[in-house]
């Protein structure tokens, strides 16, 4: 059997991923955490499986075509995606923000109601076009990678659509929350195929749920 690849985001759901991967029985290496290797794939401890690290947005996709079976990312990246060939067995309770509108907190409340179409920027152009479709509005989205919080100053997009978990970066850039468009925490995704055809991963899912389970249970 092929080696089995575990992909993990490099930005901040890693830091909390990292204890609970290894409740599951998944721990990097020691090269994984030396800030001055340019490694991006590392052995695991007492297995044969491969951790790679990669943007968050890339776990999904090396997972959904099967390049790697496993991993773990943000359930606004599973969502945005909606790749049919991923699966996400087991909420991790991690990673927890919102998905919300905001715009400028002097903007026209009149001028926003009476609008039929919009410009908004956003790193999650699927999520936002349906978010607004829902409500009858044509948005056009302007497609950021980071810092959308620029775009209504600089007069980019009228609103955004970004993440928010404190609300302090909308706060500090000039910018209120007008709706939460959904609920995030990070997700153990796998490929739908790998599972069905490698009891490999079939045992990380159950390691993982069991993790999940007891974790829920200590919390209660
Ligand atoms: N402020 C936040 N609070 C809690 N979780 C967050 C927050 N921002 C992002 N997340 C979660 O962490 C995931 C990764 O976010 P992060 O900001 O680390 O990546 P990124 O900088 O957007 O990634 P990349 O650099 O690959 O574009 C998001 O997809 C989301 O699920
Ligand atoms: O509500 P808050 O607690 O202020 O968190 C929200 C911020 O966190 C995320 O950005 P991040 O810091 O990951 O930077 P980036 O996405 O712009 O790289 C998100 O894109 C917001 O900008």
């Amino acid at each position: 059997m092929p080696q089995l690849t575990f992909a993990v985001p490099k930005g901040r759901i890693l830091d909390e991923a990292l204890p609970l991967m290894a409740r599951a029985g998944v721990v990097p290496d020691a090269e994984f955490h030396d800030k001055k290797s340019r490694a991006l794939s590392f052995a695991c401890e007492g297995s044969d499986m491969r951790l790679i690290r990669v943007r968050a947005f890339d776990v999904a996709t090396f997972v959904a075509h099967g390049a790697a079976q496993i991993g773990i990312v943000g359930s606004d990246v599973v969502d945005e995606f909606a790749y049919a060939d991923l699966y996400a067995p087991v909420d991790l309770n991690i990673g927890h923000c919102r998905l919300s509108v905001a715009e400028p907190v002097n903007a026209d409340a009149a001028a926003r109601a009476s609008a039929s179409h919009l410009r908004v920027a956003s790193k999650y152009p699927n999520l936002t076009r349906r978010h607004f479709e829902r409500q009858g509005i044509q948005a056009e989205v302007v497609k950021l990678n980071g810092a959308m919080e620029l775009a209504p100053v600089l007069g980019l997009a009228g609103r955004i659509v970004d993440l928010v978990s404190t609300g302090r970066t909308l706060k500090e850039n000039g910018l209120v929350e007008t709706d939460v468009i959904m609920q995030i925490s990070a997700r153990l995704i796998v490929n739908r195929a790998a599972l069905k055809t490698d009891p490999r991963v079939g045992e990380v899912v159950e390691a993982f749920r069991a993790m999940a389970a007891a974790a829920k249970d200590a919390a209660q």
